[in-house]
């Protein structure tokens, strides 16, 4: 059979692996575990997104860099305390052809390490700031846990902004700069809506000063994913490093620069994948889809003169032009031997946003009809109109795929002020907010608190209750404006707890 056979309610693990094997975006690369390739689909929607963010970055300034992908263990061992934590991520290369290697050296998981001792040796006069650096790469994080292709694999391609400043205000300006443009990746590119927000201690960058993030929300299972995380790193790393200039104000007096890094990885392509697929398969959002429309001739047979198909083609070959010339990227499904219904569901599965269909009496009333990947609708459009309607119904679908995504998330963040109704409310696949005193050991006593003694009942997959505990997601910049949280006064939600509110603060299981 064709099409997918897993449901997205029942199984949603199994229903995402088969989806994204089936529209051939990825494959398990059999020879090593935890490695995926990514096929054009995945990398014409990265090279979409990369255009975008790349275009907007190069206006702040931002300029590229291409530094070595491999780390000496001398350089490691300088930042030890940050890294310690992601030692057993890290792959080493011990040994070239036979020759044993002097030093080992670890495939950079990141790259602060490799680029921060050229920071220090460039940035010598406040004239040298802002130093912007961005690099388009991969890393190689040798994750323990089960993998899964976009969400969490053991290399990934990502871009890694790093940034030197001269005081800590331009800085915390550029943070919330690129934040916005992560924002801006997964609402006007993916059509998913995002909330922003700051880390809380437990669940920032270690080495840094604060993180900053977007968080957002899969329905099918009530989760929330860390999207992506602009850090503000402080003076930490330029203290590590020795990166200092001579202070303006003062002469002779060495101020160390403040720094930023900023991550955006492929896993945005899963979060697209697990928002927007329903049991036909991928659900593409127009802008982001390599195939924006797809032509598939109808009532074609082996009783159509050669002449009458001839003709067919050429004006199906006419309107494709046509699309070319609006800006729409359009393909011909002429594949012998298969039904239209065949091909109706070839495409569906691989989350085409629209489709024509066109055949005889289409032909005849000068019309093709059409069919939307999101909401199934079909209707007509003159063949004299198609450049306007065409795109306007893709920006239509655009937009539709947002809104309903946006509603989704909304109405599954509830605000709870009594502890008791958290779980409940986890239960039924919601993001909490609630009344934080941002005490790190609060928050793991609160995981623990919400993780339910897995009872190991052989209940079905939909229903089994999901025994993660609730993790913090961010502190939304967007703070409830009610009265339920005084800050200093209203207590932490945390039964157990004897501090004060200080923020609402958005929990959930995660990813
Ligand atoms: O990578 C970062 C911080 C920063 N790196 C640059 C891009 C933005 C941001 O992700 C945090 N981090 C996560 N994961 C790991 C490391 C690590 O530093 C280092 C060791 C291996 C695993
Ligand atoms: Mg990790």
């Amino acid at each position: 059979i064709i099409g997918i056979t897993n449901s997205k309610a029942e199984n949603f693990s199994a229903w995402y692996q088969e989806v994204v094997l089936k529209a051939e975006m990825v494959e398990y690369y059999q020879e090593i575990s935890g490695f995926f390739v990514l096929r054009p689909l995945s990398m014409h929607i990265w090279n979409t997104i990369r255009k975008w963010f790349q275009g907007h970055i190069e206006e702040m300034g931002v300029e590229e860099t291409s530094f070595p992908m491999f780390l000496s263990k001398t350089s490691l061992d300088k930042e030890k305390d940050h890294v310690e934590g992601f030692a057993p991520e890290l792959a080493w290369v011990e040994r070239a052809g036979d020759k044993k290697l002097e030093v080992p050296v670890a495939i950079r998981p990141t790259s602060e390490a490799v680029m921060y001792p050229y920071y220090s040796k460039w940035i010598r006069s406040h004239r040298d700031l802002p130093l912007r650096l961005n690099q388009w790469n991969s890393v190689v994080r040798w994750e323990a846990k089960q993998t899964t292709p976009f969400l969490r694999t053991r290399e990934f391609l990502w871009q890694e902004g790093h940034t030197a400043h001269l005081t800590e205000e331009m800085a915390s300006k550029e943070v919330l700069e690129i934040l916005e443009l992560y924002a801006g990746v997964y609402e006007q590119l993916l059509a998913i809506p995002v909330v922003r927000g700051t880390k809380t201690e437990n669940e920032k960058f270690a080495g840094g000063y604060y993180t900053t993030t977007v968080e957002g929300y899969i329905p099918s299972n009530g989760r929330g994913i860390q999207g992506a995380t602009s850090h503000a790193l402080g003076q930490n790393f330029s203290k590590i490093f020795h990166i200092t200039v001579e202070d303006p104000q003062n002469k002779g007096q060495h101020v160390n620069v403040w720094q930023n890094s900023w991550g955006l990885s492929t896993r945005v392509i899963g979060v697209m994948v697990m928002v927007h697929g329903d049991n036909k398969g991928l659900v593409l959002p127009p802008r982001i889809a390599q195939l924006q429309v797809v032509f598939v001739p109808v009532g074609i047979n082996k009783n159509t003169s050669p002449e009458d198909k001839k003709k067919h083609e050429d004006q199906m070959d006419e309107m494709r032009v046509t699309l070319k010339k609006a800006g729409v990227r359009s393909e011909s499904d002429w594949r012998e031997g298969y039904t239209p219904a065949w091909k109706f569901n070839d495409w569906e599965m691989k989350g085409v946003p629209l489709r024509l269909e066109f055949g005889p009496k289409d032909a005849a009333k000068e019309v093709v009809s059409y069919a939307r990947r999101d909401t199934g609708e079909k209707g007509e459009v003159p063949i004299a109109d198609l450049a306007t309607k065409i795109p306007e119904l893709l920006e239509t679908i655009q937009a539709d795929m947002y809104k309903k995504a946006e509603i989704s998330f909304r109405e599954h963040r509830k605000m709870i002020t009594k502890w008791d109704d958290v779980l409940p409310s986890l239960d039924e696949k919601n993001l909490v907010l609630i009344p934080f005193c941002l005490d790190g050991k609060c928050e793991d006593r609160i995981k623990e608190l919400t993780t339910r003694a897995d009872d190991n009942r052989d209940v079905p997959e939909n229903q089994k209750v999901p025994s993660m505990g609730m993790k913090s997601l961010c502190i939304p910049f967007e703070q409830p404006q009610v009265n339920d949280l005084v800050p200093g006064e209203t207590a932490c939600l945390n039964p157990e707890c004897k501090g004060k509110a200080q923020k609402w603060v958005m929990f959930g299981r995660s990813y």
